[in-house]
């Protein structure tokens, strides 16, 4: 992960998460969703927030302390590992993590975009956690991501949005878009945070 973040930006981990972890946290996602416990994903922050159908229609629910799960803990965990590697190898000055679940029902799509919003330190780091055991090619909702920083054409991968599978990038330096998810797609979603 390091060697990859230093030389390029962003990596992707196959099977990164353990098995029973990821299976805990897709059954937990599956059943908030059919609870109802996702809302509709806005763009913007704050005041700014704005539903915008044409650029995302996911649905998220956000990972709250009071009521964190012994698996989402787990993730929590790991996710806290990661950091402390990320700010000693890259000196990135990471202080804490804001997250949630995400999902594209079919036909769901973000288009392209930068996780880090303007003028703002608070999503320097993108993880990405992929929750779907019955993925298959022609699935769709893979994620694409521009390999060259601040580039939004030009050479880009293509990432299967594969259970277990991590992804991890620099916020402010890769577009990405999520392709149309041709069944439901299941994640979580989340940013280590600078000093805001
Ligand atoms: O789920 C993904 O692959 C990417 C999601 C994304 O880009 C976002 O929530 O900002
Ligand atoms: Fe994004």
């Amino acid at each position: 992960m390091i060697d990859d973040i230093q030389r390029s930006g962003w990596c992707v981990l196959p099977d990164f998460m353990d098995r029973e972890v990821a299976g805990a946290l897709s059954a937990e996602s599956l059943s908030a969703w059919e609870e109802g416990e996702f809302r509709r994903a806005g763009v913007g922050r704050g005041k700014d927030l704005v539903i915008r159908e044409d650029v995302r229609t996911d649905h998220v629910s956000w990972l709250r302390d009071e009521n964190i799960t012994l698996c989402q803990q787990k993730y929590l965990d790991t996710l806290e590992e990661i950091r402390l590697v990320l700010n000693q190898n890259f000196f990135l000055g990471l202080m804490d993590f804001e997250g949630h679940f995400a999902v594209y029902p079919k036909g769901g799509f973000y288009k392209p975009h930068l996780d880090r919003h303007r003028n703002s330190m608070d999503r320097l780091v993108t993880v990405i956690l992929y929750l779907n055991p019955e993925w298959q090619p022609g699935d769709g909702g893979e994620l694409k991501l521009w390999t060259n920083p601040g580039d939004q054409d030009g050479e880009f991968v293509i990432i299967e949005p594969r259970m277990g599978t991590l992804v991890c990038f620099i916020a402010g330096d890769h577009w990405h878009e999520v392709l149309p998810a041709k069944k439901t797609r299941a994640s979580i979603t989340g940013w280590f945070r600078g000093r805001v």
